[in-house]
């Protein structure tokens, strides 16, 4: 049965972040994830993890200037220096955490520009073996550009490729079934082939980015392929909910934490 952790910069938004904690875990949660921790202390996320016994699945990267419409720096040429110190600060909050996986986002770039090419396989490379010193894997993910205008990693092929070309056992890829779908189908056929370098998966419905529990994907099929797989990391519950959280859980009864 996979273990799914609870996106909390997008479940549970009706309650404070820190709250969100205890909210996941009341619906029957063992794990969460979310985006960014960096506006609330490291010592804050670790007190509510361990009251209600939550393991840390998944964070990302601080992301550049996220207002100001930056998507992550490690394609960014001139950003080595602050992606460094953007890593260390990731890693205080890892050791605070416990989570053994982080998510590094490519930022808005051309594909095929060369310069942003090498600038991203540096800054992976680079990454990924000062995280290997902690323990930890390192996760890319590719997203779709009609979520994400412009993203550079945009494509499974070119993950599969650097994960395969760098051949650093804790570079990983992330599989959201949801960027998936939309930008090349074929979904269960690319969880055998990727199953051996996936190190996270999320979930959403698709087109509406909603609980997975219907539309194009048969989601009930793909958990357990998930699971005749042999995977044993965490499916992250990465959808917008369509009404108040608790609500659209129905499809999660099976899965809760007893
Ligand atoms: O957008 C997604 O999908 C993610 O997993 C985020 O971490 C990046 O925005
Ligand atoms: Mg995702």
């Amino acid at each position: 049965m996979p273990v799914f952790a609870a996106n909390l910069t997008m479940m549970f938004t009706e309650l404070p972040f820190l709250d969100r904690f205890d909210a996941a875990a009341d619906a029957g949660f063992a794990a969460v994830e979310y985006l960014f921790p960096y506006e609330v202390p490291p010592e804050a996320i670790a007190e509510r993890l361990a009251r209600n016994s939550l393991e840390q699945a998944l964070f990302n990267l601080p992301p550049g200037d996220w207002a100001a419409g930056e998507r992550g720096i490690a394609a960014l040429p001139g950003r080595f220096d602050a992606l460094k110190s953007d890593v260390d600060k990731a890693l205080d909050y890892a050791a605070a955490t416990g989570a053994k996986r982080l998510h590094l986002m490519a930022g808005l770039a051309d594909p095929r520009d060369r310069e942003a090419a090498s600038c991203y396989r540096r800054s992976v490379a680079c990454t990924a073996e000062r995280l290997a010193d902690e323990g930890i894997d390192l996760l890319i993910e590719p997203i779709n550009g009609r979520n994400m205008p412009g993203y550079f990693l945009n494509d499974f092929g070119t993950a599969e490729r650097l994960i395969a070309e760098l051949a650093l056992p804790n570079l990983k890829l992330q599989f959201d079934i949801y960027h998936r779908q939309i930008l090349h189908g074929d979904v269960a056929m690319a969880l055998r082939h990727l199953m051996p370098v996936t190190g996270h998966i999320q979930i959403a419905s698709v087109p509406s980015r909603h609980e997975p529990d219907g539309e194009e994907l048969n989601y009930h099929y793909l958990f357990e392929e998930i699971d005749r797989l042999g995977y044993g990391g965490f499916v992250g519950c990465e959808y917008n909910p369509r009404g108040q959280t608790l609500d659209g859980l129905g499809w999660f009864k099976p899965f809760r934490r007893s």
